[in-house]
């Protein structure tokens, strides 16, 4: 299973074309649209999530409610393209007015100029456009797919917000996944506690009137994999490989950890590994989970728990310093509009891009033209995997 999206920010449309999904899968819009308004929601986010309302139109791959087994390609409609359409037009330019708008001045902590240097745009709007976070909606609409096969056989997948800035969600060890659903309920940020909520939205409260940003950590975990999906046995068949360069690849996205992750340097062996016990009725278990569900590139059979750190916000009111790439003179950039935390958002994205990895990997590893034959595969290695 493989995916493509193409879209600008402001342009018409964002589009994703999904291949090798099962047949006989059910699927309508409204499984995507549900991720997609997630996605909108969570405390922080600027002015341009009024603007947009994020649903899904699907032009093929599916009919009467069920995958065919041909590409899936989902649209989803840029509602602010009417107010940018002569700045986006893909006709050639004609005034001088037009040129005039053209970005000379790189933000700090964006792709402007570094892609701007790279594909020789003097105007960095043509690289601001494709780098902008706008493109997780399609990425979304791609993990709401995957999301979908997973649920047929038993996979669950979530994203919640672990940390805002210097507010901690509540970490306790008796915490369910149904708890870690209602976390992913963001209204507009969500945690078991309502006193942390409330320090989370008064510290992006806080960040915003001073004209600066702030980021957090979000969690996933995955609950229901068996055990030996990925692969040791090639570095890029590796699944925690692969599912740690995914998350890195969102946008502000700075770090990513596997259970206890960066704590393991300051722990012994013996405090760090997960011990194996065997019961008939399970199969191989572990008695704890502290490398978040891999050893050698492969599931263990315990939940997948994947952390990812994201930067603050790199667009400020407060600015920061640049150089006009026209006059090679210093400015502070200003803006008109932004978000000021997207963590919450975010925690949407990762859920979703995790998803699809693991998805991925598990299409990867059985037949899977059509949903069924998917189906009877896994049962058959989970009974498997059980007697072994
Ligand atoms: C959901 C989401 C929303 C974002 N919103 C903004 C925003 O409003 N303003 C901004 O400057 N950056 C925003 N970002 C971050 C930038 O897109 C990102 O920092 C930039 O593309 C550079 O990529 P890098 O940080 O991965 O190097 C957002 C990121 C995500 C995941
Ligand atoms: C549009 C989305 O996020 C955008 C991501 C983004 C950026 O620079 O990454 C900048 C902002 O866009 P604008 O400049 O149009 O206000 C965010 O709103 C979205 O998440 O759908």
């Amino acid at each position: 299973m493989r995916y493509l999206t193409a879209g600008e920010s402001h342009g018409k449309q964002l589009t994703t074309i999904v291949e090798g999904v099962p047949a006989h899968l059910q699927l309508t819009k409204e499984d995507i649209n549900e991720s997609l308004i997630r996605r909108q929601g969570g405390h922080g986010r600027g002015r341009r999530m009024k603007i947009e309302k994020d649903l899904v139109e699907i032009t093929s791959g599916v009919r009467h409610g069920y995958t065919l087994g041909s590409p899936i390609s989902l649209i989803i409609t840029n509602d602010d393209f009417k107010h940018w359409k002569q700045i986006m037009d893909e006709e050639p330019i004609e005034s001088d007015e037009e040129i005039k708008r053209q970005i000379s001045k790189p933000r700090p902590g964006h792709a402007d100029l570094n892609g701007g240097l790279k594909y020789d745009h003097r105007d960095m709007r043509n690289v601001l456009e494709r780098s902008s976070a706008r493109e997780t909606a399609a990425r979304v609409a791609a993990g709401a797919v995957a999301k979908k096969i997973l649920k047929e056989i038993g996979v669950d997948v979530v994203g919640y917000v672990k940390r805002i800035y210097d507010v901690e969600a509540d970490d306790q060890p008796s915490m369910t996944f149904n708890d870690k659903v209602e976390m992913s309920n963001l209204s507009p940020v969500r945690t078991l506690d309502s006193t942390k909520e409330k320090a989370m939205m008064d510290a992006i409260d806080q960040a915003k009137k001073d004209g600066d940003s702030i980021g957090g950590v979000v969690e996933v975990c995955v609950e229901g994999m068996p055990s030996g999906i990925g692969s040791h046995v090639h570095y890029d068949r590796k699944l925690d490989g692969r599912i740690a360069g995914s998350v890195i690849s969102i946008n502000a996205f700075k770090g990513v950890e596997f259970g206890i992750g960066f704590e393991a340097a300051e722990r012994r062996g013996s405090e760090t590994h997960d011990e194996i016990y065997y019961n008939s009725t399970d199969g191989y278990k572990r008695k704890s989970n502290r490398l978040g569900g891999f050893e050698g590139g492969m599931t263990t059979g315990m939940p997948i728990i994947v952390k990812g750190v994201m930067k603050p916000i790199p667009t400020l009111y407060k600015p920061l310093q640049s150089v006009d790439i026209e006059t090679k003179e210093p400015f502070e950039a200003s803006i008109e509009r932004s978000d000021s935390c997207a963590v919450p958002a975010a925690s949407v994205v990762m859920e979703h891009i995790v998803a699809w990895e693991v998805a991925q990997a598990i299409l990867d590893q059985f037949t899977s033209d059509t949903i069924n034959q998917l189906k009877d595969e896994m049962k058959r290695y989970r009974e498997r995997i059980r007697e072994f």
